[in-house]
């Protein structure tokens, strides 16, 4: 566990694994933190150096005020990368953190030499339904809609025989800052990287959960179709979080990928 300052803020992050490997980037989603990729994480500790850190407005990372763009994600992952001196790295994002990903991949190609894109698009939803999400965590919390954002992260089997695994990540969810996250909504919200996506020249591994409510498999297919030689995986048994729900599944196909990509 370590902090750095970076464009003004304190980013928690943690370097692991193999200190002279490639490097190997987690980056989150939306109300979520880097505990999300523990079960999926030392499968690659022997051959990368492993970097998790937390978004701005989540885990132990400052939470600026609201608003926040995708750009001001990418901003904080680059002052990282030059922090710990890594000047390039394999990226592995869910959600927003694949769109910060994108982001990273299209601004700074020199530095980003494989993407796994997990449960992510160049577009997310509508600026009304992010408006209408951000109001409602103004005015009532993130608890008073955490039900509804969790029947899209897991799917109805892992609510109803692990119990207390889904315990344990709705409350990550609701305490979440509530800042924190409203700002995040409105990067989402304000983002269409859809003319970036024919941009990207890292080898991209575009990934889905088969149950995923919030990001569902056509519209990740959709985003794979735009990315220069990306492959389109489903993963089954799974809803928006598969790090989480099936991750032997998903490491098999980030190892597979990383492989062929020249990086595993
Ligand atoms: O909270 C959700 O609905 C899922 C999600 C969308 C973008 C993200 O990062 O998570």
């Amino acid at each position: 566990m370590a902090f750095t300052r970076a464009n003004g803020i304190v980013l928690h992050y943690q370097v692991q694994g193999r200190a002279d490997g490639p490097t190997l980037v987690f980056l989150n989603s939306l109300g979520s933190d880097m505990r999300i990729w523990q079960e999926v994480v030392p499968a690659f500790a022997d051959r990368f150096r492993i970097v998790l850190y937390d978004k701005r407005g989540h885990g132990l990372s400052d939470a600026p005020p609201a608003p926040y763009t995708i750009d001001d994600h990418a901003d904080d992952l680059l002052a990282l990368l030059d922090h710990l001196g890594v000047r390039s790295a394999s990226l592995i994002g869910l959600s927003v953190g694949g769109m910060i990903a994108q982001r990273l991949a299209v601004r700074t190609p020199e530095r980003v030499e494989a993407l796994v894109l997990c449960d992510t698009a160049a577009k997310i939803g509508t600026p009304e339904m992010w408006s209408e999400r951000i109001g409602a965590v103004e005015r009532a919390g993130i608890g008073s809609i955490a039900d509804r954002i969790l029947d899209r992260w897991f799917t109805p089997a892992f609510r109803e025989t692990r119990d207390e695994d889904f315990t344990g990540w709705k409350n990550m969810l609701v305490r979440t800052p509530a800042h924190g996250y409203a700002g995040t909504c409105a990067s989402i919200r304000d983002a269409d990287l859809t003319a970036d996506a024919g941009r990207i020249t890292a080898p991209t591994l575009c990934v889905v959960g088969d149950q995923d409510g919030s990001t569902p498999p056509d519209l990740v297919r959709t985003t794979a179709d735009l990315i220069p030689g990306a492959r389109f995986e489903i993963i089954r048994d799974a809803g928006h979080i598969p790090c989480i729900e099936q991750p032997a599944a998903l490491i098999d196909l980030v190892e597979r990928h990383l492989r062929e990509a020249g990086r595993g």
